[in-house]
């Protein structure tokens, strides 16, 4: 099969600081309107500072927005990718990425992977936006490939190891989540190293209640959103132990691997450590996966893209980890039903009150499939490439041109 080449990459973005409407969702899920779960005084290291303990929006967590990437090949197909990196990945996509891309094969996403990764060394430092910006790009590529050959990004990377995918859920309501049929409950943390035991506290009675709601079988963790220092967090593993917490997320900073390698010889027996979605290179996971961290949890659309992803998942499981990703919708499904180490993943409630079951990039991705009783099926994947489409109805701009 002669396959055609790419003739454009045309990049949008929503919301973020530099768009007139906000609050719209999409790619950057943390964009939400008023009275959100995701802004309701979550633990983060910027806590210490009253003006913005209650808000994260408040101190820009919705700064960025998304970013599209969108891809043509010379036959017309056209593939499609998000990730949360707004005007800013717009410009690193029309005037630099550009040209590694245009021209290129459709299945030549490899060889682009490395060329953008490697021609931003320069100013990427590794991650951050300009990670999510390639990483958006990488998942257009696969999209676009997929929807040339016709087949299903999982079946491009091997095909499926299993029929479904098991979701545990993101939220202020594992207690609903539970009946919705999802495997365990992820609550954030509301209190941090800055508020001291009063913070442990706090936290522990509100994994009490839950733990009253949903029995002893369902599964709780603490997402701890880079919070905490290691007495604080190894205080608040034991207050927690006795509610059979699961794990402990994300306690440090990405870089503070010495602080993961700490905790985790100072957590109860039994109780994971789990850290990764805002990590951006395979150097930065090597580290944690030697610091002992039991699940790596790379964002899709922070860490390289699918590419990445699949690398990442070569580490984890070379030492008898587990990769499960940072909720990412099907950017991280198609990849996930390819892994023997991802035995469930993270569906990310965005419903306002986590009372029900929305897509996590609602409005951007058209068919965005969302677990069923806490279920996925290969089935409800096999639709060419990630196999959604994107709402042009969405407020995208194209701020630059190339
Ligand atoms: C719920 C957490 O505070 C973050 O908002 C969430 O995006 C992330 O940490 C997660 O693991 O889902
Ligand atoms: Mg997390």
């Amino acid at each position: 099969m002669k396959l055609p080449t790419i003739t454009h990459i045309r990049a949008y973005s929503m919301g973020g600081a530099a768009a007139k409407i906000h609050g719209q969702g999409g790619g950057d899920y943390h964009d939400q309107g008023k009275d959100h779960w995701i802004d309701n005084h979550i633990a983060t290291p910027m806590s210490k500072y009253k003006e913005y303990e209650q808000s994260r929006q408040s101190f820009g967590l919705n700064v960025l927005g998304t970013l599209v990437v969108e891809v043509e090949a010379s036959d017309g197909t056209t593939g499609f990718a998000i990730s949360t990196a707004g005007t800013i990945g717009c410009f690193i996509v029309e005037h630099h990425l550009s040209r590694f891309v245009e021209g290129k094969r459709v299945d030549q996403i490899k060889l682009i992977h490395d060329q953008m990764l490697n021609s931003t060394l320069f100013y990427s430092g590794g991650g951050g936006v300009v990670i999510n910006t390639i990483s958006a790009v990488d998942l257009a590529l696969w999209d676009l490939y997929g929807k040339v050959v016709k087949l299903p990004v999982y079946k491009l990377l091997g095909g499926a190891v299993r029929d479904e995918i098991h979701f545990y859920a993101t939220g202020a309501r594992p207690d609903l989540a539970q009946k919705m049929g999802f495997i365990g409950g992820k609550l954030p943390t509301h209190w941090s190293s800055a508020f001291g035991d009063e913070g442990i506290e706090k936290d522990i009675a509100t994994l009490a209640d839950m733990r009253e709601r949903v029995g002893d079988k369902f599964w709780l963790m603490f997402d701890c959103w880079m919070s905490q220092d290691v007495n604080y967090a190894t205080k608040l593993a034991h207050a927690a132990a006795p509610y059979k917490l699961k794990w402990m997320e994300e306690c440090f900073p990405p870089n503070q691997i010495e602080s993961y390698r700490e905790l985790k010889k100072n957590m109860p027996k039994g109780m994971l450590m789990t850290t990764g979605e805002h990590t951006g290179t395979l150097e930065g996971f090597k580290e944690l996966s030697d610091a002992g961290v039991d699940i790596l949890q790379p964002d899709v659309g922070w860490c390289g893209g699918v590419t990445s992803l699949c690398e990442i998942a070569a580490i984890a499981k070379s030492r008898g980890q587990l990769v499960v990703p940072h909720g990412s919708s099907v950017y991280s499904h198609h990849a996930v039903i390819t892994f023997t180490n991802t035995p469930f993943s993270e569906m990310l409630m965005t419903a306002p009150k986590a009372d029900h079951v929305r897509p996590q990039f609602d409005p951007v991705l058209l068919d965005e499939p969302v677990p069923h009783d806490g279920i996925i099926t290969a089935e409800e994947l096999d639709k060419p490439g990630f196999g959604v489409e994107l709402n042009r109805s969405c407020p995208l701009e194209r701020p630059f041109e190339h």
